[in-house]
């Protein structure tokens, strides 16, 4: 048994990989650590946890936690991940981080968009972006795994295949995605009180959202020249779930089965990534509290835009589902292990 801890159970995600590990076959466990609720058994946190009352919520420092696992999790708000990251990596244990401490291999970019300052900038160069569908390899002899933000995933897993095949163009991309209000974490904030949220959906953070250079560090990446994205994200009353709409401008003679042909290539061998038939569209509700992601495509000759639909729900593949995948393949079990749910609908 691989034993786990994760600092930061007293958050969404946090709650998330609590629901995921406790079915996995080979992973246990070891420790929940959170700050406010720390001394709170999980039930008084989690009231789905009832019946696990034994199970405490801790605080301890960051050297102390990493003493009892072999991988530790950090679903924590920005900058608090890095102190967990220098005692594990100085322990020789591994760690996942949910949050965006470690995603960018530049410390000024963070810096920049997140507005800290980088408490461990040597990190970077060690740190792997987990998301597995593009990244797998590098994923598995990680020490250190950057799990992505949950835009970046549905967006990154649209726009890569189609601007890598030359049938979309990298000048003009615009991206329209609409997220849950559990995206914002379970800290209190007015704007996503009930009344404001209900009955209401609104941009926010439109062209200047931190997970823009995110995204754009990894096409840079994966297509060896710069693409800049107009990004617009929206909070939409729901819990969970993200829809990411991208307008696109169409390679010359392009269709719809075109593009299809080329996700259903590119994805082939992915379990979490299901490619609809033409015509239909994704659905938030369709990947609820599952890791699938489900894509789709239009070609609109008329206008020559393409237009790429994903879904997926941001604590899961959004999240802690992509952690635990991430989990898998730096311990060498199938990636698919303790994932295997299809969702639940409706
Ligand atoms: N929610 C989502 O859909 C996604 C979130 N993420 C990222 O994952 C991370 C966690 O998100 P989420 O679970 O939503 O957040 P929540 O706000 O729900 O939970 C935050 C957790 O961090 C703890 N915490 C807060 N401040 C501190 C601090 N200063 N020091 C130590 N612990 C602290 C809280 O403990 P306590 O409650 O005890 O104070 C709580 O356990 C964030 O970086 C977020 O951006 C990434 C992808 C998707
Ligand atoms: C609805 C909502 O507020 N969503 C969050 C998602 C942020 C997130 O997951 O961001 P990091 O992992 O990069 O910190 C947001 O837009 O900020």
């Amino acid at each position: 048994m691989v034993r786990v801890g994760i600092v930061g159970a007293s958050g969404y995600t946090g709650a998330e990989l609590i629901r995921l590990f406790r079915r996995h076959p080979e992973a246990k466990i070891c420790l929940l650590a959170a700050r406010t609720h720390a001394g709170k058994s999980l039930p008084e946190v989690f009231p789905q946890f009832w019946g696990l009352e034994d199970e405490k919520l801790i605080a301890a420092s960051p050297e102390e936690l990493v003493r009892e696992v072999d991988v530790l999790f950090t679903a924590l708000p920005a900058g608090e991940a890095i102190s967990y990251a220098r005692a594990a990596w100085q322990a020789g244990k591994k760690l996942i981080d949910l949050g965006a401490d470690f995603r960018f291999r530049e410390a000024s970019i963070y810096e920049r968009w997140y507005g800290l300052s980088h408490g461990a900038p040597e990190l970077l160069r060690e740190a792997v972006y987990g998301l597995p569908e593009l990244y797998r390899d590098r994923i598995k002899t990680a020490r250190l795994v950057a799990n992505p933000g949950c835009y970046p995933t549905a967006v990154l897993l649209a726009l890569v295949p189609l601007l890598k095949a030359g049938q979309i163009l990298p000048e003009g991309i615009v991206v329209d995605a609409k997220s849950g209000v559990s995206g914002a974490g379970r800290q209190p904030k007015m704007e996503m009180l009930y009344a404001e949220v209900n009955e209401n959906v609104q941009a926010y953070n439109v062209a200047v959202h931190r997970h823009t250079p995110e995204m754009e560090q990894i096409l840079q990446d994966k297509l060896g020249k710069e693409v800049r994205l107009t990004f617009v994200p929206h909070l939409v009353p729901q819990t969970r779930g993200i829809l990411a709409t991208i307008y696109a401008p169409l390679a010359p003679g392009v269709t719809t089965e075109d593009l299809l042909a080329t996700y259903r290539e590119y994805y082939r061998e992915e379990p979490f990534v299901k490619v609809l038939p033409a015509g239909v569209y994704p659905r938030t509700k369709s990947v609820w509290g599952s890791n699938l992601v489900q894509l789709g495509a239009v070609a609109d000759g008329r206008t020559g835009r393409a237009v790429l639909l994903a879904a997926l729900d941001n604590l899961v593949k959004g999240a802690a589902g992509q952690a635990v995948q991430n989990f898998n393949l730096i311990c060498g079990f199938p990636e698919t292990m303790g994932l295997e749910d299809s969702g639940i609908y409706p």
